[in-house]
C-alpha cells in the first residue's frame, strides 16, 4: 500500500481552489503518457466546491477531456436529476461548464431510482458492469488515475458508514446501501476493493468538526470504526486539508513526512 501524504492549505476556499488546481495539473500530466484517463468524483459540499474551481480555472482547457472518462464514488439513490442526487451538484458545477469538449459517453453516472432500477443492489449491480466494460472486461474496475473522495465526522469515505455490512462487501466493485446516517438512506457506492484498486486516492477534507477523524485515520485506526483508513491508493494516498481539519497535523501549506498505511514511518 501506499504511503500517505499530507497538505494542509490554510482555509476551505483555498483548499477548494489548490486542489482543483492540483487536479487540473495531474490530469494534463497524466495525459502526457495514458490513455483515457479515469476519474472518479465525489458528492459533499468540500468536492462540489472543487469542481465549481476546476470550472472557473482557465487551466481547465488544458485538459483533453474527451479523453476523460468520470465515474462516482458514491450516489445517493434518488430519481434522475434529483437536486441531492452526486451527478447532479457536479453537473451544475461543472459537466454542464464543459459542455461538448466532454463527451457525454464519458460520463458514468450510477443509475438512478427508476421503475427499472426500483433498488440500491440494481444499481450498484449495473454499476458494476459499467466499470467492468471499461477494463474490456478483463477486471471489476479501472486503475483509476484519481479517486477523489470527500469524508464525513465520522471518517466515512464514499458511503461506506463506520459498523456498516457495506465496509466488508468483498467481491464486487460496487455495493447498495441502506440505513445511511448521512440522509438520504438509499445510496450506492464503490467498495474498498475498487478504491484500493486506483492509482491515486485523495481523500480532501475541511472544517474542525473532521479533526478527530482525520487524525483516527492518519494514525491507521481500524477501518471499522475510521472507514476512511481504508482509503488507500495503490501509486499514492494523499490527504488534502485545511488548517481546520488538520488540527495540530501541520501549518497552511505544510505537507507532513509521508505514513506508512501500517502507521510505521
Ligand atoms: O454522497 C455524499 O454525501 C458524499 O460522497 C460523502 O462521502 C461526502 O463526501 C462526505 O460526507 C463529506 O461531505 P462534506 O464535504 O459535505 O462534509
Amino acid at each position: 500500500m501506499s504511503a500517505r501524504d499530507v497538505v494542509v492549505h490554510p482555509d476551505a476556499t483555498l483548499l477548494a481552489e489548490a486542489t482543483a488546481a492540483r487536479l487540473l495539473t495531474h490530469l494534463v500530466d497524466v495525459q502526457s503518457h495514458r490513455a483515457p484517463v479515469h476519474l472518479v468524483l465525489t458528492g459533499g459540499t468540500v468536492g462540489i466546491k472543487t469542481l465549481a474551481a476546476v470550472a472557473a480555472n482557465p487551466v481547465r482547457d488544458a485538459v483533453d477531456w474527451s479523453g476523460v472518462h468520470l465515474w462516482w464514488g458514491d450516489e445517493r439513490f434518488l430519481p434522475d436529476g434529483h437536486p441531492d442526487r452526486n451527478e447532479t451538484q457536479a453537473r451544475d458545477a461543472l459537466l454542464d461548464a464543459l459542455g461538448d469538449a466532454l463527451p457525454p459517453e464519458n460520463v458514468h453516472a450510477v443509475p438512478a431510482l427508476s421503475d427499472y432500477v426500483p433498488t440500491p443492489e440494481a444499481a450498484a449491480d449495473e454499476y458494476a458492469v459499467a466499470l467492468a466494460a471499461a477494463t474490456g472486461n478483463t477486471g471489476p474496475s479501472p486503475a483509476f488515475d484519481v479517486l477523489m473522495l470527500g469524508m464525513g465526522p465520522d471518517g466515512h469515505v464514499a458511503s461506506l458508514f463506520p459498523g456498516h455490512e457495506a465496509l466488508e462487501a468483498a467481491g464486487r466493485s460496487t455495493t447498495g446501501v441502506h440505513d445511511s446516517p448521512k440522509p438520504p438512506p438509499l445510496r450506492v457506492s464503490l467498495t474498498f476493493e475498487a478504491i484500493r484498486g486506483a492509482r491515486e486516492v485523495w481523500v480532501v477534507a475541511a472544517g474542525a468538526e473532521k479533526a478527530e477523524a482525520v487524525a483516527s485515520a492518519l494514525a491507521s485506526a481500524p477501518v471499522e470504526t475510521t472507514p476512511a483508513a481504508g482509503a488507500v491508493g495503490i501509486e499514492r494516498t494523499l490527504w488534502l486539508l485545511d488548517a481546520a481539519a488538520a488540527g495540530n497535523a501541520g501549518s497552511a501549506g505544510s505537507a507532513d513526512s509521508a505514513d506508512n498505511a501500517d502507521g510505521s514511518r
